[in-house]
């Protein structure tokens, strides 16, 4: 695909969680997909690829140390591909003993740029929300020609979350998701809304497949900041790639000036 100069060049990776598939084989299937796409300036991972985001019976089992097999396997791919990679997330056993959803960004060094603790759990009095603990605090992540802001499925609903990475610089949202396919219709209509409402890029990365039982939307997208779908994927394991124009950011927000009209939590 032709690239224009100062674009971004972003691949989505739509896994496929199998729970018939052993996590090392997946593993080594995510670090081979990232390494192909060479080329690409950033490459993201859906949230939880490696064990599932609702197989909560073996998050426990799953957990690793931000330098574990997977980190490390991701770090490697980053490193071997040249890409600023969202390795997506990991059950994180923090030093504590506490068990995170946590995002991983890897510079294309495959150093280990940013850390992600998802703020908002799921599951009301179950599963994540009491399995997980949550994170606090909005994170970014300045690329060369872009400043992501970092999101985790479920946070896709707290539109405060999206304000505040403004504030903080995002131009360009990422949200890792194992977002189940009986509510695809609000995944699409949240990240389209957050990219219009923040006058940003969304970059929203699926699972693919059934697993826990529950069957999952698939559907990655990207909108750019006026909320135009640049590209969107089907149910099923696929990579979306699209090119960012980072200076449409600036210029739709010059020609409506909505955000700056903001008066209530400033
Ligand atoms: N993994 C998740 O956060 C699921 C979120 C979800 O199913 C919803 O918001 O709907």
């Amino acid at each position: 695909m032709l690239r224009v100069v100062g674009t971004v060049r972003a691949s989505l990776i739509q896994i496929n969680v199998d729970p018939q598939e052993p996590v090392a084989e997946r593993r080594a299937r995510a670090a081979a997909l990232v390494q192909e796409q060479a080329g690409s300036d950033l490459v993201v991972l859906p949230e939880l690829w490696h064990v599932g985001a609702f197989a909560f019976e073996s998050f426990a089992a799953a957990a690793e140390p931000l330098d574990g097999p997977t980190a490390r396997a991701m770090s490697d791919a980053a490193r071997d591909a040249g890409v600023w990679l969202h390795a997506g997330s990991i059950v994180e056993k923090a030093l504590d003993g506490a068990l995170c959803n946590t995002s991983l960004v890897f510079s294309p060094s495959g150093e280990l740029a940013r850390t992600y603790r998802k703020i908002h759990r799921f599951g009301f009095d179950k599963g994540e929300a009491v399995l997980m603990t949550a994170g606090t605090e909005p994170v970014t992540a300045p690329l060369p020609d872009t400043t992501l802001g970092l999101a985790t499925c479920y946070d896709l609903r707290f539109p405060e979350l999206f304000r505040a990475l403004v504030d903080a610089g995002a131009q360009t949202f990422v949200i890792p998701a194992g977002w189940p396919a009986k509510r695809r219709a609000h995944w699409t209509l949240l990240a389209r809304a957050r990219a219009v409402e923040n006058q940003s890029y969304v970059l929203a990365c699926g699972t693919a497949g059934t697993h826990a039982g529950v069957e999952q939307a698939g559907h990655s997208v990207v909108f750019d900041p006026w909320g135009e779908t640049l590209a969107e994927a089907g149910p099923g394991e696929e990579v979306l790639t699209v090119d960012l124009d980072p200076a449409r950011v600036a210029k739709v927000r010059e020609e409506f000036p909505a955000l700056k009209d903001r008066v209530l939590g400033r």
